[in-house]
């Protein structure tokens, strides 16, 4: 037999070996350091890694075989538990993370050396369903890694192994090994019934899901300007993130992180004092803050005497002087309550927290760099460097004239977030052009202790900017930013005019006509910009956002409509669906389009659980189009109410209009994290 000492060394280094893998594993599931697959240093410790495992699974082979002969039970591997279902059924399950949790146990017995790799499962694209609904690709990656190991096996003969170690699950029907040693993973009828009754009788509910703090900085604009467009996609964005992480059972904290101070509050103060030298009586009707601001700016870039006043309004603020507070609110108000108005608009919420929150903050974030030796003197500047290696660009702690910057209030605002409001998850909904400034931002909390990515979790969700049709940044025909008002009113407008070519007014109330006027325009917007992968630039285009065919809110909340009506238009009660299948009705799903149908609405538990990994919510869109589309094909096949030639109802499939119900049910719930507001009239 081996010698004790040279195996247990072989295991201590292999457990070594095993954490660094787990930790690089672990900051690569946060998007982190994915560029260390290409690091040479990985792949041979990986290969390294995979070589002692299969050492190790031949000693234990051996070891057990000793113990054998020696008449002792031989326990090489645990036998796998088969997963179990929530005992809450209320919870649908992610199909997709089931099946991960099964193959992987799987490959852990077929290779005990293999232990912890992750299976990957990919759904199956619903029309081609011959080949399963899910797919399990594992085989060929480790069919590699084996080699790589010194280990030779097909993938084929990888996949059969697999699937001889698939434990039973109530959600698999069968597996079968194809092609190059793929595993099809074909559902079973019995289950699918069985949550689609769920589904029906507790509602549309959350996949189960560790529940985490989480602080979404979304919106953000800054006071005295204009909100922009981009600003618009920020809220747009960081709302149904929100609703998201709400549904999933989070506690989600909406921050808008408002530039509401900084210089260019001296020269505003400097000039409200001189146009309405009221202003402590009086609220200023200051009426439009945007020609305000380029008053003040003419006159502090012309004016040597007014820009030195600016410059003691600035200092007189952050010393709290109280005139130069109250003046400073007076313009705040005007902004945020400009700012309100859209958030009304578009139903969403938010909390202010600004930039001016910080002020006592950053006093002490600066205390608590420099105490641990973090900020250096830069020609009178105090910098931080983001990495220990002084490269990249330096954070602006302190300015010259001793001031603060952007980089400081983020700084005393991402330690505020983690230390004092505990969150564990923090999301910034900003442009994509300030994707250096937050990297900088994390990293340099990192390194100054505040953040520790082994608890925390911090994600940019960037952005591309607005183009206009023109392909160009998108702007008025004068070339000014659009007023987000005047786009809303157009959208309004827009929405109107499509609802009466469609001679909608003939047919709605005029409260009905209203309220689909208004669910159209803001969820065309909103869903134009969701439904387009938000990293990539997006063509702002009312034609192309109010057309009733394709991937577009107008068509979705068409075919919404048209569903819900169908129980309401076949003559019977369908408001107590528990009732309803109490009373023996029965979802068979035997028609191949029910089928089909029942399968794309339980995929959304893993639509879900997707984007709650990448945040990028057009998934989610697409997978409201998917729905529509295949409830179509079923409708078009499958008779829910068959009616006589006289148009008189003579048979209605009760199982049948509750798989329309199960469809409504899970659409609205797509739509309100999306920001849809369907109207059961349109
Ligand atoms: N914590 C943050 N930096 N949030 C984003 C702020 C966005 C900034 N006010 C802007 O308009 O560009």
């Amino acid at each position: 037999m081996s010698s004790i000492e040279s195996e247990t060394a072989a295991l201590s280094e292999m457990e070594r070996l095993t954490a660094h893998l787990r930790t690089e594993i672990e900051k690569t599931k946060r998007g982190e350091g994915l560029e260390f697959e290409e690091d040479e240093e990985y792949v041979k410790l990986q290969t390294e890694n995979t070589k002692l495992k299969h050492r190790l699974a031949i000693l234990n082979k051996a070891i057990a075989a000793e113990k054998n002969t020696l008449g002792a039970a031989a326990e090489v591997t645990t036998k796998y538990q088969p997963a179990e279902l929530p005992v809450a059924v209320n919870e649908m399950i992610s199909i997709t993370e089931h099946l991960v949790d099964l193959f992987t146990n799987a490959i852990a017995l077929a290779f005990p050396e293999l232990a912890g790799t992750q299976a990957i499962i990919s759904p199956v694209n619903a029309n081609a369903a011959k080949f399963g609904d899910y797919q399990c690709n594992s085989a060929m990656s480790l069919a590699k890694t084996l080699k790589a190991a010194g280990v030779n096996k097909s993938p084929r003969d990888i996949a059969n192994e697999i699937v001889k170690n698939v434990a039973q699950s109530p959600l698999v029907g069968k597996t079968e090994v194809a092609g190059a040693g793929f595993i099809n993973v074909f559902l079973q009828k019995d289950y699918a019934v069985r949550a689609i009754d769920t589904l029906l009788r507790k509602g549309v509910n959350p996949p189960a899901c560790r529940k985490q703090r989480i602080l979404v900085d979304f919106s953000s604009p800054n006071i005295a300007k204009q909100m922009h467009v981009g600003h618009l996609r920020s809220t747009i964005i960081g709302e149904s993130i929100c609703r998201l992480l709400e549904f999933l059972g989070h506690d989600v904290l909406r921050v808008n992180h408002l530039g509401d101070w900084g210089t260019q509050f001296g020269m505003l103060i400097a000039h409200l004092e001189d146009r309405f030298p009221n202003f402590l009586n009086e609220s200023p009707p200051i009426g439009d803050l945007q020609a305000f601001y380029k008053e003040s700016k003419k006159r502090f870039d012309e004016d040597e005497a007014f820009k030195k006043r600016a410059y003691n309004c600035v200092v007189l603020l952050q010393g709290g002087d109280a005139n130069s507070t109250k003046a400073w609110n007076q313009i705040c108000d005007v902004s945020r309550q400009e700012f309100q108005k859209i958030y009304d608009r578009l139903d969403v919420t938010l909390e202010p927290i600004g930039e001016s929150f910080y002020q006592s903050r950053m006093i002490e974030v600066v205390k608590y760099l420099a105490s641990k030796n973090l900020l250096e003197e830069d020609d009178g500047r105090k910098i931080m460097w983001a990495d220990e290696s002084s490269s990249g660009i330096p954070l602006t702690i302190v300015k010259s004239d001793g001031g603060f910057t952007y980089d400081t209030s983020d700084m005393a605002a991402i330690r505020y977030r983690l230390e004092e409001q505990k969150a564990e998850w923090l999301i910034y909904v900003v442009d994509s052009g300030q994707s250096t400034h937050l990297q900088n931002i994390y990293r340099a909390a990192e390194r100054a202790g505040i953040f520790n990515p082994k608890i925390h979790r911090a994600d940019h969700v960037n952005f591309g900017v607005v183009l206009g049709e023109d392909g160009k940044k998108f702007k008025t025909r004068s070339g000014e930013t659009v007023k987000l008002s005047d786009l809303l009113d157009e959208g309004l407008k827009r929405a109107l005019d499509k609802l009466l070519e469609k001679e909608r007014d003939k047919v709605l109330t005029p409260e009905e006509l209203k309220a689909a006027q208004e669910s159209v325009a803001y969820g065309c917007i909103k869903y134009a910009d969701l439904s387009h992968n938000r990293t990539n630039e997006y063509v702002f285009s009312f034609d192309k956002m109010l057309e009733d065919r394709g991937n577009t809110a107008v068509y979705l909340l068409y075919a919404f409509t048209r569903i819900c009506s169908i129980s309401r238009n076949c003559g019977e009660d369908f408001s107590d669906l528990a009732k309803i299948l109490d009373s023996g009705t029965a979802i068979d799903l035997a028609h191949e389009k029910e089928w089909k149908l029942a399968k794309t609405l339980l995929k959304f538990p893993d639509v879900l659980v997707k984007i709650s990994k990448d945040l990028l919510l057009h998934t989610l869109c697409e997978f409201c189009y998917e729905i529509c589309t295949v409830f179509s094909e079923f409708y078009d096949n499958c008779y829910c109410i068959e009616k006589n030639k006289s148009g008189e109802i003579v048979k209605v499939n009760r199982g049948r209009i509750l798989l329309c119900e199960a469809t409504a049910a899970v659409l609205k719930q797509c739509f309100y994290i999306l920001g849809l507001k369907p109207v059961s009239k349109i």
